[in-house]
């Protein structure tokens, strides 16, 4: 175990990091940070939740010359939430060394993007779209930048956004240290990354698995007619003090979270065609826990960290098996405990089985609870809410209505009707969810996925343009769109990619 104090940060450095409750470093932290501190290019690999931003932004902190009020590091994450999140933690890391740091990203107002940069931040965290956007009208200045770092590099290069990467790139000094981090990093892509980094030194936690150990691991056998019912019911009996739910299309999000609704449950979902605003107040709402439930697509499967999400649900199974990585990752951070419960209809088990090759991990079978054994797990939740307020007493006030009733009923039958109040009872209000197809039956060899994507309904054929470079058929046109201020292109929407699903750990 290395100590932060004996890692030879500043001063400065040393007391912000030890503000945030950090003592030892993780992994990847005591291995990537002294050869960050060289200057070499790093590519880090380590699972999720394990600390890769602070493994990136401690170094960068330390390089940061505070005397100099130009941009000196450039973080590019995938998502805007995530952007954000990542420059919550370098003001963190920077704060005893005040260094400044700004967030762009699409959707918010670029005037006032424009304004903050006039500031001069030292370190500007974004999407590669609106980067890209305030590069092209000058508002950006990167003469000085000495450290561009890539949150989430594999996703970045996998969905489309090399073009803009490499413009970005053509406007920071060839002499920069480049930083690539992310849990998953398949072998096509990591050679992309090579292409635009100088001897890099690859540094990979070793691991069993690919997924942390913390986070238990089930799939859930079941027709596609039946998978709403069955999640209720894992609701109910498990549960989760915060869920994520991973839908795969936008519709899936938005019917899932009406039919939680109507069912009684506080869920809200989130997606790439809802307003910046709005992806905000949902996702603020989750972490304050106004609901228990976040429905989500992939735009929420990277690198978000949500204290108390204890249950990651994915209603389909992920077309990716790094998707799953990192959709199950959102639990289990930080050494807590998690669960992940997986959907597989009889003919996507075969996808189960390359996801479970690729993260070296089998998931264990769950039986679906009965209505049965939802309502008794409800009833004992009531019951265990009563014992708790009989411990805390202060019930004086309610005694004189408890006396009148029990004067007028059978005792237990009044206590009987106070349990059934509280007790979540099945809820069998219809729903209505579009059925999604299987996704296509996979032919794969050893080391290449070579499926079609075709199962995604909510396809955008035309969302990034082909640069006829590998791994850039129209990005993950399919998916859902992270940076969703871009324009549209015209391109080809193909979608396919050529997938390893083979790892060297
Ligand atoms: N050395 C440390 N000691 C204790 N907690 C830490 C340490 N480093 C990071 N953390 C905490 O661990 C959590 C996960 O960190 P972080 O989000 O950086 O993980 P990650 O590896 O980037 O995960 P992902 O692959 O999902 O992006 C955060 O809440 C962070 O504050
Ligand atoms: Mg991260």
């Amino acid at each position: 175990m290395t100590k932060f104090s004996e890692l030879g940060l500043s001063e400065l450095t040393l007391k912000s990091v030890l503000k945030m409750g950090f003592e030892e470093a993780t992994p990847i932290q005591a291995g990537t940070i002294p050869v960050s501190l060289e200057g070499r290019d790093v590519i880090g690999q380590a699972q999720t939740g394990t600390g890769k931003t602070a493994a990136f932004g401690i170094p960068l902190i330390e390089k940061i010359d505070v005397n100099n009020p130009n941009i000196q590091g450039v973080i590019i994450a995938p998502t805007r939430e995530l952007a954000i999140q990542v420059s919550e933690e370098l003001y963190k890391l920077g704060y005893h060394k005040r260094a400044r740091v700004l967030s762009v990203y699409g959707g918010a107002d670029i005037g006032r993007q424009i304004r903050s940069l006039k500031k001069n931040p030292q370190i500007v965290v974004g999407t590669p779209g609106r980067l890209l956007d305030h590069i092209n009208r000058r508002t950006l200045k990167l003469k000085d930048v000495h450290t561009l770092i890539l949150d989430e590099a594999d996703e970045m290069l996998n969905m489309g956004f090399i073009e803009d990467i490499e413009s970005i790139l053509s406007n920071i000094p060839e002499t920069k240290q480049t930083l690539l981090f992310s849990a998953t990093m398949p072998d096509p892509i990591r050679r992309i990354a090579e292409r635009f980094m100088t001897n890099p030194e690859i540094i990979k936690v070793k691991a069993k698995e690919m997924t942390v150990e913390n986070i238990e691991q089930f799939f859930v056998k079941a027709a596609e007619r039946e998978k709403f019912d069955i999640l209720a019911r894992l609701l109910d009996t498990q549960s989760p003090e915060l869920a994520i739910i991973f839908g795969r299309t936008k519709r899936r999000v938005d019917e899932l979270a009406r039919a939680l609704n109507i069912r009684g449950y506080a869920a809200e979902g989130i997606h790439g065609d809802l307003t910046q605003a709005r992806r905000m107040t949902v996702l603020k709402k989750f972490k304050e826990g106004k609901i228990d439930v976040l429905v989500a697509t992939d735009v929420a499967a990277r690198g978000l960290d949500i204290s108390g999400v204890t249950h990651v649900y994915n209603y389909d199974i992920p077309q990716d098996p790094e998707s799953y990585v990192h959709r199950i990752g959102r639990t289990g951070r930080a050494g807590k405990q998690g669960m992940a419960m997986t959907f597989v209809t009889p003919r996507e088990m075969g996808y189960l089985r390359i996801v479970e090759n690729t993260t070296k991990k089998r998931m264990s079978p769950l039986k679906p609870p009965s209505a049965d054994e939802a309502v008794e797990v409800q009833q004992k939740l009531a019951l265990e809410k009563i014992r708790e307020q009989l411990a805390e007493g202060n019930v004086q006030d309610y005694l004189p209505f408890a006396q009148q009733l029990i004067s007028e009923e059978d005792p237990a039958q009044v206590v009987a009707a106070v349990i059934k109040l509280m007790t979540k009872e099945p809820d069998q209000t219809p729903v209505d969810i579009t059925p999604e197809d299987n996704l296509p039956m996979k032919r794969f060899n050893k080391g290449n996925g070579g499926g079609g994507r075709g199962g995604d309904r909510n396809r955008r054929g035309g969302d990034r343009k082909g640069s006829g470079k590998p791994y850039n058929k129209g990005g993950r046109g399919g998916r859902d769109s992270r940076d969703g201020d871009r324009k549209r292109r015209q391109g080809e929407g193909g979608g396919r990619k050529p997938r390893s699903n083979s790892y060297s750990s």
